[in-house]
């Protein structure tokens, strides 16, 4: 179910960071149709030596990403195996992870960050119908294609990047320390990952969308996490109480209370509608 890439097609270039048990870098593939040569700038997404008995998960991921397609789903062209190297080869997507974007103190206004989480939403909302866990939704694998200009009135275009390898797959520190992304039901039970916990993590992803990628429990040692959950609290209620009770409700501790993908995009719609917006055009970057 993959196109395989042969190892002599691709070219790396610069490192652009990690991921869990991976290592990412800008580079190219070339191929070669109808006697043209074609070379494609891709993302090339290494799996650690040491973790290479994760292969089948970490292609089950890429796996999931290319059974379908969506605009708002990353593509992935196929793998390359190459002795001890698994390697997954992706579009290259422009501005990268959303998380660092904004991180880089963008100030962007209400009704561009209202966007962004609405098109996680309807990829959400696709995945759901396609009864597809995706079991990684955070900001770190939020990939900005478009930056959009609000005041050219144009809009930002966020596609969603593959999970990476299983969270069943992790050690437990690795899932605590995706408290508060991780549904609490995961944390008991890894196998526990269904829909639902999509739109937990969804939840935390809005959160991150609206303190400028702050990450919520920033610095927060794992045993404190871990109390975080046990006492079921709630991330800090924005002040727009509209937005701060969609993210609640997405992270309900109960999951079959948490709002389904259509009534998300539907409280999303109306927070767009809402006056709020226009108070708040560019918010002042709050750091
Ligand atoms: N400066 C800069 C810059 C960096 C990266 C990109 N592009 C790109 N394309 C992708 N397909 C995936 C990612 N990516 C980034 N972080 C992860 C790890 C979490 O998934 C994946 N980045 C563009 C510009």
């Amino acid at each position: 179910q993959f196109h395989m890439i042969k190892y002599k097609d691709l070219k790396w270039e610069e490192s652009l960071g990690q991921g869990s048990f991976t290592r990412i870098f800008k580079g190219s593939k070339t191929d070669v149709h109808d006697g043209e040569k074609h070379v494609t700038e891709v993302l090339l997404k290494e799996l650690d030596v040491v973790h290479k008995n994760c292969w089948e998960s970490f292609f089950e991921a890429a796996s999931l990403m290319s059974q379908i397609s969506h605009k708002h789903l990353l593509l992935v062209y196929g793998v390359s195996v190459h002795g001890v190297k698994n390697i997954m080869v992706q579009e290259f997507v422009k501005y990268g992870a959303l998380d660092l974007y904004l991180k880089r103190g963008r100030s962007v206004s209400v009704s561009w960050k209202l966007d962004v989480a609405k098109q996680l939403a309807s990829a959400l909302n696709f995945l759901e119908e396609k009864n597809i866990v995706h079991g990684n939704i955070c900001t770190k694998n939020l990939l900005l294609a478009r930056e959009g200009d609000t005041s050219q009135g144009s809009s930002p275009f966020v596609k969603l990047s593959d999970p990476g390898v299983s969270v069943t797959m992790l050690g437990k520190d690795v899932i605590l320390d995706r408290i508060p992304w991780v549904a609490p039901e995961v944390l008991e039970a890894p196998e526990n990952l269904t829909m639902e916990c999509d739109k937990w993590s969804f939840g935390a992803t809005v959160w991150e969308i609206f303190n400028n990628g702050n990450a919520p429990l920033r610095g927060w040692d794992l045993k404190r996490k871990r109390q975080f959950y046990e006492s079921f609290q709630q991330l800090p209620p924005s002040q727009w109480t509209e937005l701060a009770d969609l993210i609640s409700q997405c992270m309900e501790y109960q999951s079959a209370f948490r709002p389904s993908c259509r009534s998300i995009i539907r409280q999303l719609n109306s927070l767009i509608t809402s006056d709020y917006v226009i108070l708040h055009a560019t918010e002042p970057v709050t750091q």
